[in-house]
This record gives structure tokens, sequence and C-alpha cells, in this order.
């Protein structure tokens, strides 16, 4: 009978949950944290909380069939080789955009990066996707702010104030002139995001973003989800036609890039593009090339949306036998109904149900708090925590100071909710950073190889 060890990884918050209402009306776990804005304990959070609860509990299920069947397999092979086969899970929980479908790339890095060197050419279809996105929403933006007469010359930087320069007419003029040569361009989007989303498009507004239901299904251990991508006909054309307009385009999106119009907005913070955006359009010229095939970077910086639970196997082999990780990549949500609530109160809002659920009783709670390069660069732009966290106070507005805080409270939480006594592992991250990553998947590959050696017997 093989042997299992459990961890649940990434909590950062998903949705709002029925935590938030307990905690609201007993000021229970984060209470202390006072955020400036207050969560609203919605109909919309309590979809959220119960459609969590329904994930787990399907995946619960789906476990349990999965390991009869791989305990016959285990059996099988260990018969013939006498290897042993162990199978760890890791759940990926946390909100939409935290980050948990690159730590499950990351580890496919550490563990099996040849499978990701088989995905690249698949992912070259979501960059062209991301980079288009990107330079249609530079446009709207523009757009935006021109039809407010927004866009001034000269700049208030440059020494103007605010509203007395007179509107930038050549400015309009040139961006007018870039639009439309990035029109066959920007049609392409259509087709890319219809592709990856198995024929339905979401592209179009301000806020639009890629739903891949390929992706909604459970893939079958061991499958790439990417895999079908690179096969499918219509994903192949539309990659070529997008790489070809890309070719002619290239030097337009760069001159929109460059234009003093996005400096301006991006100096303002009025352009905000996500990681994939920024990173995109930065190195487009690269991108453009007829041979482009995705960069270890590339695919880390990569945004698409997750739907449903992924689920991806990997082999590592032990000394003791050969090792599998199952990890499932379960979707973060969006409340958009809720724009006000806090990230870092729907993160605690997650953590503290996560381990009040006694699905999970048995899972060790391992918590990363990601994206702490945006923290960095928040702090170093002068932008202060209390101004979000009134409970903040007059603590000194650096990283480290920040980080103490978070872990203390976030550990407060959690120590406060979970009834089964497990340990949390707590864990900052930057995940587009290669190796401070990995050295942090080691140190809990480490961790999660005592415990399972321990519920083994075997110390
Ligand atoms: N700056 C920065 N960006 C990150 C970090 N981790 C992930 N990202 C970027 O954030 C975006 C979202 O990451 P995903 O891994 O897709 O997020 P997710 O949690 O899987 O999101 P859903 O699938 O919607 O639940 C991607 O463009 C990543 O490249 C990080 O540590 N720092
Ligand atoms: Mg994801």
């Amino acid at each position: 009978m093989s042997q299992r060890s459990r961890i649940s990884c990434r909590l950062p918050g998903r949705a709002r949950t029925a935590a938030r209402k307990q905690s609201s009306s007993t000021g229970s776990s984060c209470s202390s944290l006072s955020l400036r804005a207050d969560p609203v304990a919605t109909e919309a959070a309590q979809r959220a909380s119960d459609s969590i609860d329904e994930d787990i509990k399907k995946e619960a299920a789906r476990r349990q069939a999965a390991r009869r069947r791989e305990v016959k397999g285990v059996h099988g092979w260990s018969f013939r080789s006498s290897v042993s086969e162990d199978i760890g899970q890791v759940i990926l929980l946390g909100q939409a955009e935290s980050g948990k479908s690159t730590l499950q790339k990351q580890l496919q890095l550490y563990y099996a990066s040849h499978t990701l060197d088989a995905e690249r050419p698949s992912w070259r279809i979501v960059v062209y996707a991301n980079l288009i996105k990107a330079v249609r929403t530079v446009l709207e933006e523009l757009e935006y702010e021109f039809s407010l007469a927004r866009i001034e010359y000269p700049w208030p930087e440059h020494g103007a104030s605010p509203g007395s320069g007179p509107t930038d007419v050549g400015a309009q003029n040139e961006i007018n002139e870039l639009r439309r040569a990035l029109l066959p361009l920007i049609s392409l989007e259509g087709s890319l995001s219809s592709e990856l989303s198995d024929g339905i498009a979401f592209v179009g507004t301000r806020h639009a973003s890629l739903f891949p239901p390929r992706q909604a299904l459970f893939t079958r251990p061991g499958t790439r989800p990417l895999a079908d991508l690179h096969r499918s006909h219509g994903a192949v054309v539309a990659t070529n036609r997008a790489a070809q307009v890309l070719g002619t385009t290239v030097h337009v999106i760069e001159a929109l890039w460059r234009h003093r119009s996005v400096g301006h907005l991006l100096h303002l913070r009025k352009l905000r593009l996500d990681e994939s955006g920024t990173s995109f359009l930065n190195q487009v010229q690269r991108i453009s090339k007829p041979d482009y095939v995705p960069s270890t970077d590339d695919v880390l910086h990569v945004r698409l949306q997750t739907v449903g639970v992924i689920e991806h196997s990997i082999k590592v082999n032990i000394a003791s036998g050969v090792y599998i990780w199952k990890i499932y990549d379960v979707s973060g949500i969006y409340l958009e109904e809720d724009p006000l609530t806090n990230r870092v109160s729907d993160s605690l809002q997650l953590l503290t149900s996560v381990c009040a659920n006694p699905l999970l009783k048995n899972a060790q709670m391992i918590l990363l708090l990601n994206k702490t390069d945006i923290l960095r660069r928040k702090l170093e732009a002068g932008i202060q925590i209390r101004d979000y966290i009134t409970s903040y106070g007059a603590r000194a507005n650096n990283f480290s100071t920040a980080a103490e805080y978070f872990r203390t409270h976030f550990l407060a939480a959690y120590k406060k909710k979970d009834v089964f006594g497990r340990t949390l592992y707590i864990h900052f991250t930057s995940m587009l950073d290669v190796y401070a990553t990995q050295v942090i998947l080691a140190s809990m590959e480490d961790l999660i190889m005592r415990r399972h050696i321990a519920q083994a017997g075997l110390v």
C-alpha cells in the first residue's frame, strides 16, 4: 500500500467566504487588521464560498476514486520492479491572478523541465494573445484619455501644472495613425482568443480576459494541458497568422509603446498593464521574430486564466523509489461585484476558511505570499501601506517590516481557525524569479519528504 503525503499550498484568498460573514459578526480572526476598504458580505460572496466548497468536495471524491486506481497501478509496478511509487498531492488555492499556475510551472521546471520544454511551442499562441491584448489596452486607454482631453503637452512632470497645457493634438493624430496601422493585428485577437477558448471569445471590452474552457476539464494524469493546442489545426493557423502580422507591425507596436502619450499615462498610473503585457511589449522585437519560441521567462510571464481544476502529474525520482506529485491547479475567482474588497482581506478570509475545512484536515498547509517583487516596487515608489491597511499604523514602510507584519497577521488568523493543530509554513515568494523560487521549492520538498517518510514509518 502506498503511503501518501499531502500538502496544500498557495492559499491566498480566492473569494469572499462564509468566514467573512462570521468574522464581521464576531470580530474574529481578521479584525485586528483594519482595512481601508471594508469587505462587504454579498450574495456573490456566498456563491463564491459555496463554489469553493463544491470544488473541494468534488476534488476529494475524484481523488478518492483515483486513489483506488493508483493503488492498483502501484502494486502492479512494484510487483514487477520492486520499486515503490508514492503519490503526493498538492492543491493550489488562491485569489485569481495570485500566481497559482505560475507556481505549477515552477514545480514543472524544478522536477521535470523537459515537459516544460515540450510545451514551449504551444505557449506561443498565448504570448501573442497577451501581446495583442496589451496593444489593444494601450490604444483603448489612450482613446479614453484623449476623449477626456487629458493628454496634454507639456506634461506636468516637465514643469507645467496639470490642465495648463493645450491638448496635444499632434500626439492624438500620431496615435490615430498608429491605431490604423495596428487594426489588422488587433482584429486577430478574437480568433486567438477563440482558439484558446474552444470557440468562445471574450474580447472587445476594456476588461476582457481569456477564458480557456479547454483547461476547465481535468486532464488525464501525465497529459499536458496545452498539448492539444499545438496539434489543433485552427490554433496553428491562428498562431501563424498572428506571427505573420506581428512581423509586419512590430515597428508600429514599438512606436506606440515608446510614444510620449503612453509614457505619460504610465507615469500617471492611468495605464495599468499586467505582467505579461508589460514584459511582452518590452520585448516585442524578439517575440515578433518568425522563429520565435517562448523562453522560460515568457512562459512564466504568460497570463492564461485557469477555469475549473487542472490536474498535473510529475514523476520524481528519490532514493527510495519513484514519487508522483499530483498538482491540482484550481481557478481563482474574480468578484467584480465587489471591486472594493482589499486583496489582503480576501486572502485572510480564504486562508481561514480553508484551514477550517474538514475535507482538508490532513493537509499540510504552506502559505506562499507571492508577488513580493510588486510589493517591493510599490514601497520603493513611496506607496504607504497604512493608506490601505489602517492598522499598519506608524510602522516603517519598508519590506522587512511589512513582511513581518503580514506573517504575524496571517499566522494569528490561521491559529484562531485551525482546529486541527497543524503547523503553517509561510514563505514570501516572487514566482517570476526562477532561482529564488527553486530555493523555496527545495525547502518545501524537504519538508514534505520528511513528513512522508515519517508517515511511512521509516523513521
Ligand atoms: N510580478 C509578478 N508577477 C507574477 C508573480 N507570480 C505570477 N505572476 C504573474 O501574474 C499573472 C497571473 O498569474 P497566474 O499564475 O496565471 O495566476 P493564477 O493564480 O493561476 O490565476 P487564475 O488562474 O485566474 O486563478 C501572470 O501573468 C504571472 O506571470 C510574481 O511573483 N510577481
Ligand atoms: Mg491559474
